[in-house]
């Protein structure tokens, strides 16, 4: 398969902190990537940098074979680059299936606001925006909380229900940054069935995590940063045994890990 996403020797300085540090970062279309590493390692940096949320310092990034380093992420994201953030921004007073809609509507702030203006024309464009966000919903199972607020929804829901909202695009490239952040054993086990899906409706991921239950079992291949520099990548069976990595990251975590790649080679084997 084609490279989706590439990055050639792209850094982010901040003031005197090389945050990011001239990373090769290749995607294959269609695969689930992880990018992992310590805190501070620079992962969400560079998915700041991948979604246009922050410019690079130096370095190019090529989607699609194109070059978009100079894109704002509005442009990114009509072009098909949807993100997740580690802190929710969803409109709490919103109803959820709202929600969901503004992620078909628009990508930035004042398209948004735009979008939230002009609800009461265009109304068979709506109805068919109605009817693919109840969808989505479907899809993350939050049918039943469709016309709920956002804000009073419990946590993991909300979780799920930023992933549907960036998802809903049918993005040809999706950053999830920490989605199981907060989430419990049975959210993590249902976000990990989810990202299997999104995978199989064939929208390549970049998957940020700490948990490895989740990274371990959903990756293709994984990408390990560590003081803004690429580590090691591999597959989650190389990760897991490269001693680089267990140094720096997975330490005693890696028993578990190991027992979560086993896992994760049962779970490929049954999709
Ligand atoms: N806007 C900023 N200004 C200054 N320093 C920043 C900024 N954003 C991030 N940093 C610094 O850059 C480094 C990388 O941070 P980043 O958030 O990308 O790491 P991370 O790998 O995502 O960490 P975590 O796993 O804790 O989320 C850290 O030292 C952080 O303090």
């Amino acid at each position: 398969m084609a490279a989706l996403l590439e990055t050639r020797g792209v850094s982010r300085r901040f003031g005197g902190l090389l945050a990011v540090d001239s990373v090769d970062l290749d995607v294959t279309e269609g695969e689930v990537h992880g990018l992992i590493g310590p805190n501070g390692a620079g992962k969400t940096t560079m998915l700041n940098l991948l979604s246009g949320h922050l410019p690079v310092s130096t370095g190019t990034i090529l989607f699609a074979g194109a070059d978009i380093t100079r894109l704002p992420s509005e442009r990114r994201a009509a072009a098909g680059i949807r993100r997740t953030f580690q802190n929710l921004k969803l409109f709490r007073e919103m109803t959820a299936l709202e929600n969901v809609m503004v992620g078909l509507h628009a990508s930035t702030r004042a398209e948004i606001f735009h979008a939230l203006l002009r609800t009461r024309f265009q109304k068979r464009e709506e109805a068919d925006i109605a009817e693919k966000a109840r969808a989505a919903l479907a899809f993350v199972g939050l049918t039943a909380l469709a016309d709920q607020p956002a804000g009073s929804l419990p946590y993991g829901h909300q979780r799920l229900l930023e992933i549907a909202r960036a998802f809903v695009a049918e993005p040809r490239l999706l950053l999830l940054d920490e989605p199981a952040a907060g989430l419990n054993a049975s959210e993590s086990r249902h976000l990990v069935d989810f990202i299997f899906r999104i995978r199989s409706a064939g929208t390549t991921i970049i998957l940020i995590e700490h948990h490895m239950d989740v990274v371990m079992p959903t990756c293709d291949r994984i990408t390990v940063l560590n003081y803004g520099k690429l580590l090691a990548r591999g597959t989650p069976k190389e990760i897991r045994a490269d001693g680089a990595v267990i140094g720096a990251y997975l330490g005693k975590g890696a028993v578990a890990a190991a027992a979560a790649v086993r896992k994760a080679e049962a779970a490929h084997a049954a999709h």
